[in-house]
């Protein structure tokens, strides 16, 4: 089971997708899916983070996401890490400062899906991250129109890439992102939740 820094070379295509994961569910599993073949990454990191900055009620315990993310999510390109609790970090842009410097020469990608789109004005630094690496961004259903209304999407409109040309990202210089659509995953965290399944 792998837990810290994963092995990457400089040139590899790497996908971030942060979250609490509380628990990990087949929403998570399908954007993972899709943004290895949407932005033609060659891996994506699983970022289980020890608690998202922006929510009052802290997450199970992370060994305990860590485990329910192992079991859901078995992918030869994908790795699932506890990194920001190795490296101290809680704001996503702290992250990935950290990980661009660890990992010089290697091009992330941060992805979320739609909904953080449309609160991500509201994240530490966020400009800052916009400025740092270019963001993938997965449909999520009910997401699209308040995403792409979102103060950033509004504010950074001269750096977003068509969907047609998702395949380019990785390789584009931020400030860049890219929201592609497709088939999307009705499931949610807080549904599992409510419903007494976690
Ligand atoms: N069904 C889904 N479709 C698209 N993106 C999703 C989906 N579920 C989660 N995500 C994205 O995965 C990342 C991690 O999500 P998170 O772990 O918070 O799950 P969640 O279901 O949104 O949880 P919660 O309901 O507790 O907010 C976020 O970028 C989120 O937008
Ligand atoms: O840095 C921030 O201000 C910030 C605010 C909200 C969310 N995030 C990150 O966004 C990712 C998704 O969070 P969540 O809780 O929606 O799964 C996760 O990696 C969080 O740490 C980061």
């Amino acid at each position: 089971m792998f837990h810290g820094y994963p092995v990457a070379v400089p040139g590899m295509t790497v996908g971030l997708l942060g979250g609490s994961f509380d628990p990990p569910h087949q929403g998570h599993v399908h954007i993972t899916r899709q943004a290895l073949k949407r932005f033609g990454l060659d891996r994506v990191w699983w970022l289980v983070t020890p608690g998202n900055p922006l929510k009052e009620q802290g997450p199970a315990a992370l060994s305990r996401r860590m485990d329910a993310c192992h079991t859901i999510m078995q992918h030869p390109r994908v790795e699932i890490t506890d990194i920001e609790r190795h490296l101290g970090t809680r704001y996503t842009a702290e992250t990935l400062a950290a990980l661009q410097f660890r990992y010089p020469g290697v091009r992330f990608v941060w992805l979320m899906g739609a909904d953080n789109l449309g609160q991500f004005h509201h994240w530490n630094e966020w400009q800052s991250i916009l400025g740092r690496m270019p963001i993938g961004i997965l449909a999520r259903p009910g997401e699209q129109v308040r995403a792409g209304l979102s103060r950033a999407a509004r504010q950074y409109d001269f750096a977003r890439l068509p969907a047609a040309q998702a395949r380019a990202l990785p390789f584009s210089p931020a400030p860049r992102w890219c929201m592609v659509p497709g088939p999307m995953v009705d499931l949610s965290s807080t549904a599992i939740r409510r419903a007494g399944h976690w």
